[in-house]
């Protein structure tokens, strides 16, 4: 489904900043996984992530979906099938528009039309429904501007956006670190009803290695631009912190001494 081959990425190339951040990167993933990818800061995640989208082009290797050749389509282009959540909640949604308003554009967005905020009949009662879905009242708002959600709110109402033009691929990067614990849970869950409802196959950047194991049906662990370790199918299944800790230490040959990789702990 994508295909990562030999994929390179280096930023400030040439210069004494030179920063491999991916270095000959190969990753297949199959329809319908739920891909954690965890890691230590700085190894790389967001930039995979990144390259997926679109937001970055790689210097080296190709990026294939669906067995095209994406590498070079632009950002754009290729949101018609692949949506994105990142962790800010407020980078999701334009907190000067409305909620519908927010919603038409994202609606557009899967027919290749952008910034057409203007909301018909037809549409609200659509967005209207979906909003009812997640359970927090927010169908009974549509013209409150999304910058007076609370920032659980916009990142439901993100989620539910990012997923409007039917895509394929949802690449969740940290998108649920910003939230508190019981908020979290909520849009966890809203990621996990989303992804088995649409059959979406999924990238999720986390710290939290409780969520990278309850959610992941395969786990990536990234260290310094590569994957150091891939565990899915049996291997996964039983599967405690511990052991994450241990295989990162074991390939590696070192401890973590990164606090955030900890905190899932
Ligand atoms: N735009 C950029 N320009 C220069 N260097 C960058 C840029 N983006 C990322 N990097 C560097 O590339 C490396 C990988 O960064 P990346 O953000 O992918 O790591 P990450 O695993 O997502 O880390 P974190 O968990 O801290 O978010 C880091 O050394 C980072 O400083």
């Amino acid at each position: 489904m994508i295909d990562l081959m030999n994929v390179r990425k280096v930023f400030n190339a040439g210069t004494v900043n030179e920063n491999v951040a991916i270095g000959d990167l190969s990753l297949n993933i199959e329809k319908g996984e739920f891909v954690t990818v965890i890691g230590s800061n700085g190894a790389g995640k967001s930039t995979m992530l990144n390259l997926i989208a679109g937001i970055l082009t790689p210097d080296g290797g190709n990026v294939v979906v669906n067995g095209r050749d994406i590498t070079k389509m632009p950002d754009y282009k290729r949101a018609k099938f692949i949506g994105s959540v990142f962790q800010d909640p407020l980078s999701g949604t334009a907190k000067s528009l409305t909620i519908e308003e927010n919603m038409a554009i994202a609606h557009k967005r899967g027919q290749g039309r952008w910034f057409a905020k203007g909301v018909n009949r037809k549409n609200r009662h659509y967005f209207a429904e979906k909003l009812a879905d997640l359970g927090l009242g927010l169908e009974n708002r549509l013209k409150t501007n999304a910058g007076l959600l609370s920032g659980g709110q916009r990142q439901c109402l993100t989620l539910l956006m990012a997923v409007m033009a039917n895509p394929e691929i949802l690449l969740l990067d940290e998108h649920t670190a910003a939230l508190d614990p019981k908020t979290a849970e909520l849009v966890m869950n809203l990621t996990k009803r989303l992804a088995d409802e649409m059959n979406l196959t999924c990238l999720m950047v986390t710290h939290n290695m409780k969520q990278a194991i309850e959610f992941g049906s395969r786990i990536i662990m990234m260290h310094g631009g590569e994957i150091v370790v891939d565990v899915k199918g049996a291997d996964k299944k039983g599967l405690t912190v511990k052991d994450l800790l241990q295989m990162f230490e074991q390939v590696k040959g070192s401890g973590i001494d990164d606090d955030k990789l900890l905190l899932g702990v």
